[in-house]
């Protein structure tokens, strides 16, 4: 488990989970509920829930309520898998919070991206075999908080995709090379740079889903797909999986703090801003009609 010293500090801030390994537990987050567990002790499989209205997109303190689960599931010696879905059945999640990124102190946002980073590298890099039940539309960082996942299961009716580029913005090397080792460089080139929002089916096609299951089924073809993955040595299983995500990875660590002076600067530059803006007051719109 890899963790910015930063985002440690900010851990603090918030109660521990009440977390139970043996039997069937459903623990809530003390701090904010935004996150429901139910950690199976007899299988060893936790069902991780994203639980933030409206569409679960991720502000620091979410991603750092996600990173202490993280850390406690690695440490607890009898989980072995970890199914993420969401509690809202029409949104897996939203992806960043876009409020994050408008009208942004600089600390925090600096601070914002290191904690994302964080979520990224011990999702990617879990031990845990780790599949996503994508109940819900999953655009930019729900995508790629998928893209994470050993397995990906999704329900019909959805979108899908790394939409970065159509809102001008660049999605980072990190983002990109987790679709490329998903779905293949020349799949990637053309989702990535049109920024396209897939639908199931369409993802299903590029390999970016492996299986498609109607939203009320997808829970139990879930616990189904983990049972296979969990009948390989845990062992044996996280070494290949190390060996195939390290250099992925590395690239992040080598390059964390260049890759959060991009984002800041990318992000706090005036055209950026009011496009965002402008993004902002459509979707507030939307909503309102
Ligand atoms: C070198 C360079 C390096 C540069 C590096 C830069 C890298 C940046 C990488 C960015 C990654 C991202 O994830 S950027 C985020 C991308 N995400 C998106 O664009 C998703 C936008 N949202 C949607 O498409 C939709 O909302 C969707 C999630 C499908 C749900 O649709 P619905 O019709 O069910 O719901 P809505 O009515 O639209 O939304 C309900 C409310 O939630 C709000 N809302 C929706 N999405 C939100 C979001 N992501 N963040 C905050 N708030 C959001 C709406 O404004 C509404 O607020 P009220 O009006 O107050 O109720």
């Amino acid at each position: 488990m890899i963790w910015g010293r930063r985002a440690l500090q900010h851990v603090k801030r918030f109660k521990r989970l009440p977390f139970q390994p043996e039997g069937l537990h459903r623990c809530m987050s003390a701090a904010t509920q935004n996150l429901v567990v139910e950690m199976d002790g007899k299988s060893g499989v936790a069902v991780v829930k994203l639980n933030k209205p409206p569409v679960n997109s991720f502000n620091l303190e979410f991603l750092t309520e996600i990173n202490i689960l993280m850390e406690k599931l690695e440490n607890d010696k009898s989980c072995r898998g970890l199914i993420l879905t969401s509690n809202n059945n029409k949104i897996f999640s939203g992806g960043l919070d876009i409020m994050e990124m408008y009208n942004p102190q600089p600390d925090r946002l600096a601070e914002f991206w290191r904690t994302l980073q964080g979520m990224w590298l011990s999702l990617y890099g879990s031990r845990l075999a780790t599949i996503a039940a994508i109940n819900g539309h999953s655009p930019a960082g729900g995508c790629l908080t998928a893209l994470s996942c050993d397995y990906r299961i999704m329900a019909p009716g959805f979108t899908i995709g790394l939409n970065e580029t159509q809102l001008g913005i660049i999605p980072p090397f990190w983002f990109v090379e987790s679709m490329i080792n998903v779905t293949g460089q020349r799949q990637a080139e053309v989702c990535c740079q049109k920024g396209l929002m897939m639908t199931t089916e369409q993802a299903h096609s590029i390999g970016l889903v492996d299986d498609v299951v109607p939203g009320e089924a997808i829970l139990e073809r879930a616990h189904n797909e983990m049972k296979n993955w969990l009948k390989v040595p845990d062992f044996a299983r996280q070494l290949t999986k190390r060996q195939i995500r390290k250099p992925t990875m590395d690239r992040l660590i080598a390059k964390r703090d260049e890759d959060i002076q991009n984002f800041v600067q990318f992000i706090t530059k005036d055209s950026v801003q009011k496009a965002m803006g402008v993004y902002i007051d459509q979707l507030k719109n939307k909503a309102k009609k």
